[in-house]
């Protein structure tokens, strides 16, 4: 298989287009599974939100290792949002290797279908990094360090989510990708 960027930390990925329900080039291929993490920045979990998103990375682990990583945002940022921003991009970036993957999470990111967020997730695979990791950002969105360090932005939706629908939305698509990825009866 292609490899597709040596470097993890540089290479910029365009996702594939999603038109004419284009379907996902690996479907029961072998794809390398990649460690994924997740980093979301943002106040505690509600109970509700925490139970769903553990249903869905409990399933999710039958396919890659899986870690929730969860950064509080710091209250005395609260009135200053540039110093809220800044101080979270800080703490996100200490927590990204050179050899991750990273997918950015922004409401301005590309359109992609369940489909190709599965090609993506192959693709990554093939890209010489040793996890990918994706990035959600706090209430006012993520910092300058992150964005110049996110190999591909991708947006959830046309509207914009509270940082716990975000997670709980990725983390059900990081599911149906694998569904995809394996063929099984779960994607319609
Ligand atoms: C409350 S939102 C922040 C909104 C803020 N206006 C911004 O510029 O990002 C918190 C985080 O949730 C994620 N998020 C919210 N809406 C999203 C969407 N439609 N697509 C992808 N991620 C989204 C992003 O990671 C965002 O940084």
């Amino acid at each position: 298989m292609a490899i597709i960027s040596a470097c993890a930390s540089t290479g910029r990925y365009t996702p594939p287009s999603g038109g004419e329900g284009r379907l996902c080039k690996y479907t029961g291929q072998s794809v390398r599974a990649l460690p994924i993490r997740i980093i979301t920045v943002g106040k505690k979990r509600s109970a509700g939100v925490q139970l769903l998103v553990e249903e869905y990375t409990n399933k999710l682990k039958n396919y890659c290792s899986l870690h929730d990583f969860h950064i509080r945002s710091n209250p005395r940022n609260a009135r200053d949002e540039k110093a809220q921003v800044d101080d979270e991009d800080k703490a996100v970036m200490n927590l990204i290797r050179s050899d991750d993957w990273v997918v950015m999470l922004d409401e301005r990111g590309r359109n992609i279908g369940s489909e190709q967020m599965a090609e993506l997730i192959g693709d990554a695979g093939n890209t010489g990094a040793s996890r990918l990791s994706f990035c959600i950002g706090g209430p006012y969105g993520h910092g300058q360090q992150i964005r110049k360090r996110a190999n591909v932005s991708i947006r959830l939706s046309s509207m914009v989510l509270n940082h716990q629908i975000a997670l709980l939305v990725l983390v059900e698509q990081l599911y149906r990708s694998w569904t995809i990825l394996k063929g099984q009866n779960y994607h319609h």
